[in-house]
């Protein structure tokens, strides 16, 4: 569904990524993982067209994205839930929800996001300044539900959140995965991100430096952990 090759990106001056290269397949959730700087947002942006000199091939469902603008690739069918959440906090959470623009058809409807995220259903006339942190998180994804775009690129969901609300957003995960959306997700909660994914990613200094299938991360959670600093 996205394959991602020699992927390079540069902020100014500062050369970030130097030839990421990984897939994700459709109906997978893949993460990337790595320690503080690695490059692993950068790559979500640079996938969304969001930085300021990308270099590569960014290929989604067989289309090249490598040039093309940001809301053409939101428009190809791919939602980027960033690490701030992107929440207007002057809005209600139903005005939030019918923000972004629908790009294609078999999106989900607010009935269903109801019922997959209670909470949005009984605070939809609050403003979002009135969210916690968690709530916020799920308005983030679930907006991006609505649009009809079949890839997730979601940037640390469960940064600053209770692990409680950690534990919610996995089963809201697994249960987005579950309906046929594919996800690439960006965590430093190695244990959270180990319950979720098919494929984890490895990222050192803007370069993938390893693929560890679900199955193996047992026996390579040792040197995994290592080499992420946990
Ligand atoms: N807007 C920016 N301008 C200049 N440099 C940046 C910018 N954003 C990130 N960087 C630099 O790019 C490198 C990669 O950062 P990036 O945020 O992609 O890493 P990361 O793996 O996501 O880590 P983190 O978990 O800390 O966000 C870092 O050296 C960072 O300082």
């Amino acid at each position: 569904m996205l394959e991602v090759a020699d992927l390079n990106a540069w902020y100014d001056e500062s050369h970030v990524l130097h030839g990421m290269k990984f897939e994700v397949r459709e109906g997978e959730c893949v993460t990337l993982l790595g320690r503080n700087g690695a490059g692993k947002s950068t790559t979500l942006k640079a996938i969304m067209g969001l930085v300021p000199k990308r270099s590569g091939s960014i290929r989604f469902r067989g289309a090249e994205l490598i040039a093309a603008r940001p809301d053409t690739i939101g428009r190809a069918g791919i939602g980027f839930c960033p690490e701030d959440r992107g929440i207007f906090a002057g809005l209600s959470v139903e005005e939030n929800l019918m923000l972004p623009p629908v790009v294609a058809p078999g999106g989900m409807s607010v009935a269903d996001i109801h019922e997959l995220f209670p909470n949005l259903r009984e605070r939809a006339k609050s403003p979002g300044t009135k969210l916690s942190g968690g709530e916020q998180q799920m308005l983030a994804i679930a907006r991006i539900l609505r649009t009809g775009a079949k890839l997730l690129l979601l940037d640390e969901p469960t940064e600053g959140l209770a692990p409680v609300i950690v534990q919610q957003i996995g089963h809201m995960i697994a249960e987005i995965k579950r309906r046929g959306f594919t996800v690439l997700l960006v965590e430093q909660n190695f244990r959270f991100a180990a319950k979720l994914a098919d494929r984890h990613y490895l990222v050192e200094h803007g370069q993938v430096v390893d693929m560890i299938p679900a199955h193996e991360l047992a026996a390579r959670a040792e040197s995994l952990n290592r080499r992420l600093g946990i």
